[in-house]
């Protein structure tokens, strides 16, 4: 085994490129985290896919949504007919789109670009009782974990899709962290302030079933999202493939959180895109100690921040990969 590169020879290696010291900002800290990642000085970020996990919420029945359930089986259709924000980045980045279907309510979509994961017609309502079973978690971790492994991508972008997912988010979110529900209940798509505190009611209902503290396991099986379970299961596979982790907003970031709990080295691979304007997120990343890398004031999912930011890590790997050196360029050092 390659003997693993520490942060000094990494620093080393960007300050001698030629360019004053530290003047690539944030770059610099992004280059030596993939280097660090990949253990190379030369590292290759070239090839990017975007994973869109879709799956239904049973506690969207509650009214949780400013938008109807059927949303989700509907923006499916968009997906596959490359129409939403997140095909368009995805082409003008040069990034391949997989959708999945992890549990998107009624018959099953027949599509030949559609990848049928599906545990289930949506999840119970978490109002009322546990979203998923056992044995539906173990599943959508390891398909996760499977369709993060296919193809040949240096990096991934995890996207989702699924009408009532900040509920669900900001459930197990609310389970495995210090903050509280209220500071973590945003408005989602759109909820006005009559609607924000119907949300906050039905999710305090669903949080009051549970224990205050639950193991990552039981959140995401109390609160679920198939596709929240399944990104998570994802992120890890990612990961022990080699491959970074873009995470999106704050559905993603939960799905991320999930995953380093389970798997801390995971944690490596991971780079946070952007800081979204769902109440919660920037809360989580403080958490976490993380500083996402783009404010643009997004709150859409579908890994819309993600594929946005991926030029930036794209171009951090590069400069680190292809600038030249002083000694290689000729140019004076600092005086
Ligand atoms: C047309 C449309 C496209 C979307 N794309 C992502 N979301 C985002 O909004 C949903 C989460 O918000 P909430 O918890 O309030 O339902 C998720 O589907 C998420 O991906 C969308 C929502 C809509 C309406
Ligand atoms: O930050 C997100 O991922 C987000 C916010 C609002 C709605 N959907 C997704």
């Amino acid at each position: 085994m390659a003997t693993q590169l520490t942060s000094k020879d990494i620093q080393a290696a960007i300050d001698m490129k030629t360019k004053p010291v530290g003047s690539l900002g944030r770059i610099e800290k992004l280059a030596a985290q993939i280097a660090g990642f990949q253990n190379t000085l030369t590292p290759r970020l070239e090839t990017c896919g975007l994973i869109l996990f879709a799956g239904d919420h049973g506690i969207a029945r509650e009214g949780v949504s400013n938008y109807p359930q059927a949303v989700t089986r509907q923006m499916v259709q968009n997906f596959l007919t490359g129409g939403a924000a997140a095909n368009v980045f995805a082409r003008t980045n040069n990034v391949q789109v997989r959708v999945v279907d992890t549990g998107v309510y009624g018959e099953p979509i027949e599509h030949p670009g559609l990848i049928s994961r599906r545990l289930g017609d949506g999840t119970e309502n978490s109002a009322q009782k546990p979203a998923m079973s056992k044995p539906q978690l173990d599943m959508a971790l390891a398909s996760g974990a499977q369709l993060a492994g296919d193809g040949d991508f240096d990096a991934l972008c995890f996207g989702e899709m699924g009408i009532g997912n900040t509920s669900a988010a900001t459930l197990i979110l609310s389970k495995i962290t210090d903050e509280s529900l209220k500071s973590l209940t945003g408005r989602g798509t759109g909820l006005d302030d009559e609607g924000l505190r119907r949300k906050l009611s039905i999710l305090e209902r669903a949080a009051r079933r549970t224990p205050d503290r639950l193991s990552v396991e039981d959140a995401l099986l109390e609160y679920g999202g198939f596709e929240i379970a399944t990104m998570a299961g994802a992120m890890i596979g990612a990961a022990k493939k080699g491959r970074m982790v873009l995470v999106d907003g704050f559905i993603a970031t939960c799905a991320a959180y999930c995953a380093q709990r389970m798997d801390v080295s995971s944690r490596d691979a991971m780079i946070f895109t952007h800081v979204s304007n769902e109440a919660g997120h920037r809360l989580v990343c403080k958490t976490m100690y993380v500083e996402p890398l783009l404010d643009l004031g997004l709150r859409l999912g579908e890994g819309t921040g993600a594929l946005l930011a991926w030029p930036i890590v794209k171009s951090a790997a590069a400069m680190l990969r292809d600038m030249a050196s002083f000694s290689d360029a000729g140019v004076s050092g600092p005086a």
